[in-house]
């Protein structure tokens, strides 16, 4: 399957609930019928994803100084970035110590048996886990002081307060994106001006070895089923894993949006040939993704040994014209 398809199929899947028309089902592509995926997946719980893809030259990083005071105009690079590729890759900049704590309070997680199968959410509700399309264990944090993990999961909440502030300023410059750019990725699914609507609990994730992934899917694809809002609109995912190499496995997939990737050369030509321009994300420490949740297509390779971690914040959004 193209990616040319795939991206139209994801628009379509993004414009589906404004229409208020039904939503669009989105099989995650690699796991079509008839996919090689969807055929390994019949034999094993891990098989690797099978999507062909041309691997692409991952952007360069912003270096972002999360919580510091040039947090305005980094908001302004991620903003228009999004617009124009619909995702982006930052280096946090939070201090060394934070990261570290936080990425120990999450093995402590997994070691004390907090992390759990869990099924994507459609139309605002969690499906039952099934391990053909994500072998991942995770928990959602409460920032309450009243939740179980509170006490011990204080870096990992400083990063998710960090991570909401910081996505309220990206909302904000989204906002003031010309409409050629809200057209584009930087805006609602007719061009209008995002507007911060809330955010869900952080999740910590872990894909604890042994060829665990997560297949290609968008993390809304049908509006999240809210009626008075987009549902979730941003993707903000801080991973938590020291020394990160390419045989770790383990590389976030972004799968280009074809009106973004027309304009590269290589895409176009991998695009012709019925092959996935994508780009592969190390989850290594400090590392911030941050992509349009209602319109990337994204997997997480399988990871053979290491055990990664990451926490994620989805930002959901509303719009005015
Ligand atoms: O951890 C990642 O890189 C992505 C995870 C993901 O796509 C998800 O949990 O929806
Ligand atoms: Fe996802």
């Amino acid at each position: 399957m193209g990616a040319q398809h795939l991206a139209a199929e994801a628009e379509a899947a993004a414009e589906g609930w404004r229409g208020g028309g039904p939503p669009v089902p989105l099989v995650p592509p690699s796991l079509a019928p008839g996919t090689p995926r969807a055929l390994a997946a019949a034999h094993s719980l891990l098989a690797p994803a099978t999507l062909r893809a041309a691997v692409l030259r991952a952007p360069e990083r912003i270096a972002l100084r999360l919580g510091t005071a040039t947090e305005g105009r980094d908001a302004t690079l991620v903003a228009r970035r999004l617009a124009e590729a619909g995702f982006c890759v930052c280096a946090a900049g939070l201090r060394g110590a934070v990261s570290a704590s936080a990425a120990a309070e999450a093995r402590a997680l997994h070691r004390r048996g907090e992390l759990r199968s869990k099924g994507f959410v459609r139309r605002g509700r969690r499906l039952p886990h099934d391990p053909t399309q994500r072998t991942d264990l995770c928990v959602m944090l409460g920032d309450e002081p009243c939740h179980p993990l509170h006490a011990s999961t204080t870096a990992l909440l400083a990063i998710d307060a960090a991570i909401e502030r910081f996505a309220r300023r990206v909302v904000e410059r989204m906002a003031r994106l010309t409409a050629r750019q809200r057209r584009l990725m930087g805006g609602g699914p007719s061009g209008e001006r995002l507007r911060y609507s809330g955010r869900g609990d952080m999740m910590v994730a872990v894909y604890p070895g042994g060829g665990s992934f997560h297949g290609a899917h968008i993390d809304n694809q049908d509006g999240d089923g809210r009626e008075h809002d987009f549902g979730r609109v941003l993707t903000f995912i801080y991973y938590l894993n020291q020394d990160w190499k390419d045989e770790d496995g383990g590389a976030l997939r972004i799968f280009l949006p074809s009106i973004c990737a027309e304009h590269d050369p290589i895409a176009r030509a991998a695009m012709a040939a019925g092959i996935s321009p994508v780009v592969d994300i190390l989850p290594e420490l400090d590392t911030l993704a941050i992509f349009r949740a209602d319109r990337v297509i994204h997997e997480v390779r399988p990871c053979p040994t290491r055990h990664r971690y990451a926490a994620s914040v989805w930002v959901t959004c509303s719009g005015e014209c």
